[in-house]
């Protein structure tokens, strides 16, 4: 059975009323990904009808559990949504659930010729292969040139707005570079994160990664800059123990973008190099656990998880779907102090993230009133940003 959340004095967002962010993921990101999955792969005739049952339950149907046969099931055997219609769950339990079905229907975790494929690999390799990332692990070879400071500020702020999905990643240095990404920032608690990093060394870093290729360059150059600046000793990275929300990262896509870091030149390459080394000694841990995978916020967290980030000088989560699992996803006035909404975080924690949900806490009054004022969808159109620290 599972403890309630600290946060039930805040209602859950659900996926709710046409016209609802929550509920255009559910109408039209869903049935256009499973589209997209069945044009990228060959799947046979049965995995194609086990995706057409499935496009037609979450378009018309009731929410079915997984077969009692499906490796894995008993953990998704006491949900109290079953039978329930999609629109009327959490969406963060029906977003996280419809991502385990799809896997189902592929046979993903069936021993046999499917096992282990990963659905969402085409669409990875593709944003990883274009030259516009050439571009940008070229532009790493202009970090020795700025101050200690800028090249802190340069690095913190690749790996945050990497998180933009339609981005690319932005490791183009300077002052202009660096003002651009400045500008869509709605809050910026970046020197108490440095300051939090000086504090605590020599520490341990929690880095829990969230997509993988063009987010997870950066984010890996980022835990390379920890290590050889002596912020951190080592560094823990979170990964999904399976591929979820498309583009989340796994061990197999670090692989990969370490590959992608070697096979560059000049920075990019020696960052490769120091990291692939860091794996060997233990100073950089790839970790996956199942709850990074679960439909829950972080409140309901295991032990082993609790400990892992109560023992670090600071767990750093990106993207949108941690922020929504750190602070609940739930109706919280964009004015509730960030360290409020985390405050059951057992260690000082900091979120790196692009806006893509309608969840956002620790604004101050007038930045959302300047926010409602302008452009209307500043909540889940990624064009903002957050950096927030709970010391
Ligand atoms: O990759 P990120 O930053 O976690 O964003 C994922 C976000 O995309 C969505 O799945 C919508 O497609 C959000 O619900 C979710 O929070």
């Amino acid at each position: 059975m599972t403890r309630p959340s600290h946060h039930t004095d805040r209602a859950p967002v659900v996926v709710g009323t046409p016209g609802s962010f929550a509920r255009s993921v559910l109408d039209e990101r869903h049935p256009a990904l499973i589209e997209r999955v069945r044009r990228a792969t060959p799947y046979p005739p049965a995995r194609q009808r086990a995706l057409d049952a499935l496009l037609d339950e979450i378009t018309k149907g009731f929410i079915e559990p997984l077969d009692d046969g499906e490796p894995g099931a008993e953990r998704w055997r006491d949900e109290p949504y079953y039978g329930q219609r999609w629109a009327d769950v959490p969406f963060l339990w029906a977003e996280s659930f419809f991502y385990r079905r799809l896997l189902a229907a592929l046979r993903h975790f069936t021993p046999g010729p499917w096992l282990g494929i990963d659905p969402f690999a085409p669409f990875k390799n593709a944003e990883l292969a274009g030259a516009e990332v050439d571009d940008e692990l070229s532009a790493l070879d202009r970090l020795p040139g700025l101050t200690p400071q800028e090249r802190d500020r340069t690095l913190l702020l690749s790996s945050l707005w990497g998180n933009r999905a339609d981005l690319g990643f932005q490791l183009s240095t300077g002052e202009a570079g660096l003002a651009d990404r400045v500008r869509g920032l709605v809050v910026d608690d970046s020197h108490t994160l440095w300051e939090v990093l000086a504090a605590g060394r020599p520490g341990r870093v929690c880095l829990v990664a969230d997509n993988a290729g063009p987010e997870l360059l950066p984010d890996l150059v980022l835990a390379d800059h920890l290590l050889t600046t002596g912020r951190a000793t080592s560094v823990v990275l979170h990964l999904k123990p399976y591929p979820y929300y498309v583009s989340d990262a796994t061990t197999a896509d670090t692989l990969v973008c370490l590959d992608r870091l070697t096979g560059a030149s000049g920075h990019a390459a020696a960052a490769g190099e120091r990291l692939r080394q860091a794996v060997g000694d233990g100073r950089l841990i790839l970790r996956t656990h199942a709850f990074s995978c679960a439909p829950r916020p972080y409140d309901l967290m295991p032990a082993d998880l609790r400990e892992d980030f109560a023992s670090a000088t600071l767990t750093v989560m990106k993207g949108d779907l941690n922020y929504r699992r750190l602070v609940g996803d739930r109706h919280w006035p964009a004015t509730t102090p960030f360290a409020e909404a985390t405050a059951y975080f057992p260690g000082p924690v900091a979120a790196l993230r692009t806006l893509k949900s309608d969840v956002v806490t620790g604004l101050a009054s007038s930045t959302l009133e300047e926010l409602d004022a302008g452009a209307a969808a500043w909540r889940t159109s990624g064009t903002h940003a957050l950096v927030q620290v709970r010391t």
